[in-house]
């Protein structure tokens, strides 16, 4: 019954979808045939204009100069940073936007001026500033800003300088000619020369080969910069477009499954553009004959599309929307694509103001208010090309206006044409002639895709059922018993809406946690008294408390904000999952209590707060307590808790908050990962991608599931690799008090130069051999590689730190053991009582056995598998696919350099064969 309920549930969810895509299919294929290729959507980056649109994970903004000529901005959307730091009072010449910025070229002093929330571009102008420096044109990047110099005099004036501030790139750029524009891609700049108008690009730490693809031969009016690639629009009299970069990259395969779109972005369509933009995957641009909005790459499959024939001034994109200023009277800005309104209620600029007028091929834009401040400044926008195939050019541009096109009423064929004449007396006396030539016409083309919709959705329909019915297979829990549970969970292929996994839950939360009254809990915690609170989080307060029977706990009560669904869904991601899950590094779950809007959870109180506090808190000794030894234990047990999530939980759990406040030590100074809130199900595998924001906190996020919105276990491998950076140097993740304020950017490139001990915490005295440190610096720069496909995975990682510790800690016959063996691992403190552990007891084997049992014998009716297996035997069987790729690469890194070679040793090399001495060890401990 389970199954069939489930499945026919899945089924449902399935047909639904593909009936919505049907509609929209149908819809597009509409589109298609009346107005030629309207039908790709777009977002991007890109160069100065008079509108801007910031993105991130503080939501998007789009900002624009008002059209009242003041040359003032004015910003729309939901980062609060952005819109509370907009200066209202400074002119501005342009803008442009990247990843939780805006920046504007100043009017007085030809400087930019940045704010937001970024935190590679300084707010302000950005620092350092050559003193006098003027810039013609700025460009942001996701997360740099670059601006070029106006034109240089005396000997230098051959010469351009462009300079840039922010992630990789704060230096000045010289170049040999000049160039007449810059555009900024994600992490690239490209520049247009002026005179033999070709393009060179520089930066591309994305390997999307937009430097080495600049298709030299090619002359370009213009270019725009989109995340991976660059589109310009050739010279000549038939303004094509041309892109280029963003194909060879790994990353298409990526985007393909989390977008949708044929072909690439560089196979942009023939029409000629007046304009175009770059968005994250994908371009837009403007179409010469009708100002309407072309856009082509890979579409977000959720997003919307641009409104049928509407008619753009300029357009601009952020990473997954785009806007366009609509051409008409009202200078309104319509949006679509993904999570921002389709119009916002702001006029603003068609273009910027130049001082000189315009030249041949523009047209002077007229409005009720003028546009520039000054009367000597002009908008000049392009004039429009031909006019559409039936209509006729009645007037041609001239400097005050752009050339009018009539329809051929005679020779009509687009539905707007009959539309339009079917008004006039002409067409009065025509209109039922030629509606049936038109229909006579159309009938067969409206059957044939019909036809072709129906076909191509049953082969989609019957692909889905044979795809739904492989991943329900695909996903073995031990347990034949616990089959149709499983197949209950495996049906979701990523799971984060958390109503799709309750109806497992209800039965799991009643057997595994208790529910508790609000009373009982408030008496707990005395009340919630601010002296019973050990910590706060961004949704929830944590009080310690004593049940009635004795029981120390910490109650986590969600904050009465205003974002209760939020809260809510938290509160539920972490019942749900820490019902089902069971391991000696996870925090336990001992109950709940959900009254009105109270929203609490009990869990095992952790003595010894979280490792945030023992790394970073105010009390110097505490840091100093947590030794080498302790501080790469815990390492080690929280890698062993996240491995079981990835590995050993049936689906998968993502954690997706890795972080050391959400580590927390127990009474023994055990490791446990806590914060289940923002944790996701999924098979380890999933090609899906997630349709709602990356979530996580800043620092620890990974930056290919931030860019991508492609969520796999790696996103907790990065995010644990920024914490082993934390554990070796006592840094926090982000600390702006440093220069380099970003953990990794720091320690990475000190770790690839075999600099360990200048990473190392100063607080503690480095051990006398520094091999064991080397190992986890080591595996640390691997897990927070860019690429998700290089990092290793979270049992590689375990075993890694595992055999670093055993190193540490000398020999197998240590005179002084640390720490005993359950404290190494934990795994046999599962589910004992506290009071039954000795923290100074050796183990003997015997004791490790009994361990075991009791581990088993206590193991939850979970459907959850557990980690049975030992230590030595993982390792045998987990060589991936990423350390494979990985071991390829640092045989590359090797291969250039010696310096630093054991620090940059592959991990495979790490976990190869053991010395006789850690062997002796791992037996006798793992
Ligand atoms: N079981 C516990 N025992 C003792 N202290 C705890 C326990 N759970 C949480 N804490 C303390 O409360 C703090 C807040 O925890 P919480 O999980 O609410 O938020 P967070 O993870 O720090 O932040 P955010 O929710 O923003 O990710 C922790 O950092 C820790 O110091």
């Amino acid at each position: 019954m389970g199954i069939s309920r489930s499945l026919l549930e899945h089924f449902l969810n399935w047909v639904l979808k593909i009936q919505t895509w049907q509609a929209v299919f149908l819809v597009q294929i509409r589109v298609l045939v009346v107005f030629s290729n309207l039908w790709w959507l777009v977002s991007g980056l890109g160069s100065m204009s008079s509108i801007a649109i910031s993105y991130g994970e503080n939501g998007p903004v789009f900002c624009g100069l008002k059209s009242d000529g003041s040359h003032l901005v004015t910003c729309y959307g939901s980062n609060s940073a952005i819109i509370y730091g907009t200066p209202a009072h400074f002119p501005f010449m342009g803008l442009t936007a990247g990843d939780g910025f805006v920046c504007g070229l100043l009017v007085d002093s030809n400087q930019p001026y940045c704010w937001g929330s970024s935190r590679y571009v300084q707010m302000g102008v950005p620092q350092p500033m050559i003193k006098g420096a003027e810039y013609l044109e700025i460009s942001a990047g996701d997360y740099h800003l670059c601006g070029l110099r106006e034109p240089l005099t005396g000997r230098l004036r051959n010469y351009s300088l462009v300079d840039c501030w922010g992630y990789n790139m704060t230096r000045s750029y010289r170049f040999d000619g000049q160039l007449q524009s810059i555009s900024a891609g994600s992490e690239f700049n490209c520049g247009l020369f002026s005179q033999n108008r070709t393009v060179f690009c520089w930066g591309d730490e994305t390997s999307s080969r937009v430097t080495s693809l600049i298709p030299q031969e090619m002359r370009f009016q213009k270019i725009a910069a989109g995340g991976y690639h660059v589109c310009g629009i050739l010279e000549g009299a038939n303004s094509r477009v041309f892109c280029w970069g963003g194909r060879s990259l790994d990353i298409e395969e990526e985007i393909s499954t989390a977008y949708t779109g044929q072909g690439n972005v560089d196979s942009a369509p023939k029409d000629p553009m007046l304009s175009v933009v770059g968005g994250k995957f994908h371009a837009c641009g403007i179409r010469s004959s009708d100002r309407g909005v072309t856009c082509w790459g890979f579409r977000v499959k959720t997003s919307t599309l641009p409104p049928d024939g509407i008619k753009v001034y300029e357009i601009a994109a952020g990473n997954y929307f785009t806007c366009g200023i609509l051409a008409e009277k009202s200078l309104l800005p319509v949006c679509w694509g993904l999570g921002f309104p389709s119009s916002l209620p702001l006029a603003v600029s068609p273009g910027l103001c130049t001082p000189s007028p315009c030249l041949p091929g523009f047209y002077e834009f007229n409005h009720e208010s003028p546009p520039c401040k000054s009367l000597n400044s002009h908008v000049c926008l392009p004039c429009s090309s031909a006019c559409l195939d039936d209509m006729y050019q009645k007037a041609e541009c001239t400097l005050k206006s752009d050339r009018q096109c009539e329809f051929n009423c005679s020779g009509c064929y687009s539905a707007e044409c009959f539309s339009n004449c079917s008004s006039s007396s002409y067409a009065n006396a025509i209109t039922g002639r030629k509606t049936e030539r038109f229909w006579s016409l159309q009938l067969p083309v409206v059957v044939a895709e019909v036809a072709f919709a129906v076909f191509l959705v049953s082969i989609v329909s019957l692909t889905t059922i044979l795809y739904v019915r492989y991943k329900l297979r695909n996903c073995r829990c031990s347990d034949k018993g616990l089959k149709s549970k499983k197949g209950k969970a495996n049906g979701s292929s990523f799971q984060n809406d958390n109503s799709k996994i309750r109806p497992d839950l209800d039965e799991l939360k009643i057997r595994r946690a208790q529910t508790f009254t609000y009373d009982e809990l408030e008496r707990a915690t005395g009340g919630f008294k601010e002296e019973s609170q050990v910590g706060k989080g961004s949704f929830s307060c944590v009080f310690k408390g004593v049940l009635k029977d004795g029981t120390v706990v910490a109650v986590k009560r969600a904050t009465m904000s205003s974002d209760m669904k939020k809260n809510s869904k938290e509160f539920h991601t972490e019942l749900d999952l820490l019902s089902r899950l069971n391991h000696a590094h996870l925090l336990n779950l001992l109950g709940y209590c959900e009254e009105g809007g109270e929203r609490l959870l009990v869990y095992e109180f952790m003595a010894h707060g979280s490792l945030h506090q023992h790394l970073h808190g105010k009390n110097k000794a505490l840091k100093e307590q947590l030794d080498w030894v302790r501080r790469v234990t815990i390492a080690v047990q929280a890698a062993r808790g996240i491995e079981y999530l990835h590995g050993y939980a049936c689906p998968p759990v993502i954690h997706r908050d890795i972080k050391s406040s959400n580590i927390l030590i127990d009474e023994e100074h055990n490791a446990r990962v806590a914060d289940f809130g923002l944790s996701l199900l999924g098979p380890a595998d999933s090609g899906s991608p997630l349709a709602e924001p990356p979530a996580g906190t800043f620092g620890y996020l990974d930056p290919e599931y931030y860019r991508l919105h492609y969520l796999t276990t790696k996103s907790d491998v990065y995010s644990f690799g920024v914490l082993l950076l934390e554990i070796l140097s006592g840094r926090k993740a982000i600390d702006m008090q440093f220069d380099e304020g970003n953990i990794v950017e720091w320690a990475v490139p000190l770790i690839k130069s075999g600099d360990i001990s200048a990473i190392l915490d100063p607080v503690l005295k480095p051990p006398s051999d520094l091999e064991a440190l080397k190992r986890i610096a080591t595996v640390a720069y691997k897990c927070v590689r860019m690429r998700g496909k290089e990092r290793p995975s979270m049992d590689k990682v375990t075993t890694a730190l595992e055999r670093a510790l055993a190193q540490l800690m000398g020999s197998p016959c240590n005179e002084q053991p640390i720490l005993p063996t359950e404290v190494v691992l934990g795994s046999s403190r599962l589910h004992k009582k506290s009071s039954q552990r000795s923290s100074n007891r050796s183990v003997s084997e015997t004791d490790v056995a009994e361990a075991e049992d009791q581990r088993f014998e206590f193991r939850a009716p979970s459907w959850i598998t557990f980690p049975s297996v030992a230590s030595s035997q993982r390792r045998k069987s987990s060589v991936s696919e990423a350390d494979v790729d990985g071991k390829n690469l640092e045989a590359r890194n090797l291969g250039s350099g010696g310096n630093g070679g054991d620090g940059l040793r592959s991990l495979e090399e790490e976990i190869g064969p053991a010395s006789p001495q850690e062997n002796l060890f791992l037996q006798h401990n793992f």
